[in-house]
């Protein structure tokens, strides 16, 4: 099977090319509009959750525009080929610094927890010194230049202390906000495909997601796309209200939907651009078994959840190496994407993903996501390819 890379193209986003003016630019985009009467009329939850999702897109667009600079001076530097990992880390602490001070900032009479990937540990050492008053220059150098937060100073301490917000274990009770401050950093390194995902837990449930992809390309990622192709993508949903795109530079939101194909021969799957993450050999056999006759698109991180829920592809498979532990920053806002698309996301047995049970998910196997129509066939494969798999290891 021939392997589709997905490349951001251009791989460094210049800022021209994150503009797009008005209306005119959505007629630029491929993506569907809702077409399939899948989900219910909005329920009275979507009425809530309104300001949540508004200081949740704020947070994720000001943090995206410090992972663009950080990935731009990385690339230009040509440190990305090399293995010193710093300038990553500066951009995942930054991120996540930069969310907890806008979701507080927003949100000042809700308490808040937030159960996020980094912590400050090795910032707060002598040696992390440096590299922290480097993530302060670059946390204040991107409020300076923000819409809403020009006005704002951070001192290292304040970083370190928004940094250390996102240590709450999360749960089944009350709220929780849930981070990825930089999803996909091997695809950062690499200058392609990576997200700042962001989810809100109501007693135990995600009601809110926000993804910002900002490589992705506005148009669907499974034409061919050229360097004049416009990249940046802000996902967002909300429970019961459906899932929305709009280009990261904040014009218009378009409602999205999942691919409406029924048959697996006219669908193309998803997977991990890392071997490491998801084993490329048992998805090949799923999809097979199922009739796809496309070949595997591999993108790093949540983009691919994103994608997804535009209907880009119709599938999105992934089994980790035995052992590993899935964490709930690094799907829950991806789902609840997904989900309020018209989409199902579930571990290889067919159950929901739980995001109540703290930082972890607990799982069956691996992760599927499809639209309705697939589903069943494509748990069906699932579950054979893996009794198959159990079989020949005996
Ligand atoms: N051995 C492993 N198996 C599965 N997932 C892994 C892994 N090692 C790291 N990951 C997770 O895979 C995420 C990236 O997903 P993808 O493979 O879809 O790009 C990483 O998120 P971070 O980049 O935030 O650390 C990390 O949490
Ligand atoms: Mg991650
Ligand atoms: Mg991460
Ligand atoms: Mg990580």
């Amino acid at each position: 099977m021939a392997i589709n890379y997905l490349r951001a193209v251009p791989k460094i986003p210049h800022p021209s090319n994150l503009k797009l003016t008005g209306l005119h630019s959505f007629s630029f985009f491929k993506t569907r509009r809702v077409s399939l009467p899948i989900r219910a009329a909005a329920t009275s939850s979507s009425m809530s959750y309104e300001k949540e999702l508004a200081a949740a897109k704020k947070a994720a667009s000001v943090a995206a525009r410090l992972c663009q600079k950080v990935q731009q001076a990385l690339l230009q530097s040509d440190v990305h080929s090399k293995s010193d990992k710093s300038p990553v880390t500066v951009a995942d602490y930054g991120s996540q610094a930069l969310v907890s001070f806008v979701l507080e900032r927003e949100l000042p009479t809700e308490s808040f927890s937030l159960v996020a990937e980094e912590d400050s540990s090795d910032l707060r050492i002598d040696s992390g010194r440096e590299t922290l008053e480097r993530i302060t220059k670059l946390v204040n150098d991107t409020l300076a230049n923000s819409d809403y937060y020009s006005d704002s100073n951070l001192t290292n301490e304040d970083v370190l202390r928004a940094i250390d917000n996102g240590k709450s274990e999360g749960g089944s009770c009350g709220r929780h906000w849930v981070l990825d401050p930089i999803d996909g950093t091997k695809g950062f390194l690499r200058g392609d495909q990576y997200a700042i995902a962001l989810a809100l837990l109501d007693e135990g449930r995600v009601v809110l997601g926000v993804l910002a992809c900002p490589n992705l390309p506005l148009t669907s990622i499974s034409n061919q796309h050229s360097s004049h192709d416009k990249v940046g993508c802000l996902f967002f949903a909300k429970v019961g209200a459906g899932t929305y795109m709009q280009p990261l530079d904040g014009s218009s939101p378009l409602k999205v939907h999942v691919s409406a194909t029924e048959n697996p021969e006219d669908a193309s799957f998803f997977e991990s651009y890392e071997a490491a993450h998801s084993m490329h050999d048992l998805s090949s056999t799923i999809a097979k078994k199922l009739g796809v006759k496309a070949p595997p698109v591999r993108i790093d991180s949540q983009a691919k959840y994103g994608a997804l829920s535009r209907g880009d592809g119709a599938i999105y498979l992934r089994f980790p190496h035995k052992g590993y532990r899935e964490k709930i920053w690094d799907h829950a806002a991806g789902c609840i994407v997904v989900i309020e698309a018209g989409g199902v996301v579930t571990d290889a047995a067919g159950n929901p993903l739980d995001f109540s049970k703290g930082r972890y998910l607990d799982l069956e196997t691996g992760i599927i996501v499809t639209n309705q129509k697939l589903m069943p066939s494509l748990l069906k494969a699932v579950k054979e390819s893996l009794e198959e798999e159990k079989v020949s290891s005996l």
